[in-house]
């Protein structure tokens, strides 16, 4: 293997960290903790493991958890009083409702509903909107997750060639959105691409979130190329396993030989997504209060 691992399980932990500590300076100051409510409709059970996973996150980080369990059942309209009911509780700083929601339960239209002061996700029109004119807001965990990481590998990624495959709202858009912000070159890629691994050769940085296993392959790379994988793909199960391989949007094994720096999955942009939802509620907090948010947070 040539490539480095760019460790973001590693990272996010010291953000979490981060994060618990601002968090605790937060409450002896404010005279309360900051406060994340989660809700979640049906029991769809990778969305059952992510939720859980904020819960013990958000209280290890000395902020309050608030969980909300609905079934699948639930109409738009309970949904959306339960969401307008936490945009009125002051002990709420953000609000995420996992997705996907079951059935035919309108995201955009809940998502629409959330206080974009409290939208912690930056799934809000009015936070998308934000993020695309460069004004202060929120910016969804995924791709603020990964511009964290390669400006930690980077530094400076001014005039750097970047291809974002995906043009979804919640990763593919804002991830490029982030880094024309930080003045790199920024191509969009998607499925009516023509010649894709041309496009994707050229790129000092990739960024795979199409969602389809281990697509991206080693001879689209650039050599030394920064491959950030936001993909997580579990495969059907092989012969004597119970539970299929998680596997990213790149083809790792074939990468890791061509690139300069790779993520892995799992362990690589995944839990990025949890420390910047953290992150991200408790600069709400401070919002909420009137209060400066920590500096480089
Ligand atoms: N309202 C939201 N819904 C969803 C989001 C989101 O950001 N907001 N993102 C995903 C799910 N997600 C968090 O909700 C999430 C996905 C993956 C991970 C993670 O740490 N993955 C691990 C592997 C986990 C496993 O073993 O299955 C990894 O990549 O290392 C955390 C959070 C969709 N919904």
């Amino acid at each position: 293997m040539s490539a480095e691992l760019i460790d973001g399980k590693a990272f996010a932990a010291d953000l979490r960290k981060t994060v618990g500590r601002h968090a605790a300076a937060f409450a002896q100051k404010a005279g309360r903790k900051a406060g994340l409510a989660v809700v979640l409709v049906g029991a769809d059970a990778a969305s059952e493991v992510y939720v859980r996973s904020k819960g013990k996150a958000t209280i290890a980080a000395n902020m309050e958890s608030f969980e909300h369990r609905l079934r699948a059942d639930t109409s738009e309209a309970e949904l959306i009083a339960l969401v307008e009911k936490l945009n009125a509780d002051s002990a709420v700083d953000g609000i995420l409702v996992q997705l996907p929601l079951p059935g035919d339960l309108d995201e955009q239209a809940v998502i629409a509903a959330i206080d974009p002061g409290k939208d912690v996700d930056g799934f809000h029109v009015e936070s998308a909107g934000r993020l695309m004119v460069g004004r202060e807001g929120f910016v969804p965990c995924t791709p603020l997750g990964c511009i964290m990481l390669l400006k930690d590998r980077h530094g400076d990624l001014s005039g750097m060639e970047a291809v974002v495959i995906g043009r979804s709202n919640i990763v593919g858009k804002p991830m490029a959105q982030l880094l024309l912000d930080a003045n790199a070159t920024v191509t969009i890629a998607h499925s009516r691409t023509k010649d894709l691994p041309g496009v994707v050769r050229r790129a000092d940085i990739v960024v795979a979130a199409v969602g389809r296993a281990e697509m991206v392959k080693a001879d689209w790379l650039k050599p030394g190329a920064t491959v950030i994988d936001v993909g997580i793909n579990r495969l059907a199960p092989a012969e004597g396993e119970t539970k299929g391989r998680l596997v990213g949007d790149v083809d790792f094994d074939g990468a890791k030989e061509v690139a300069g720096a790779i993520t892995p999955v799992p362990g690589g942009v995944g839990p990025m997504t949890i420390a910047v939802l953290l992150r991200n509620t408790l600069v709400a907090a401070h919002q909420h209060e009137g209060l400066e948010p920590p500096e480089g947070l």
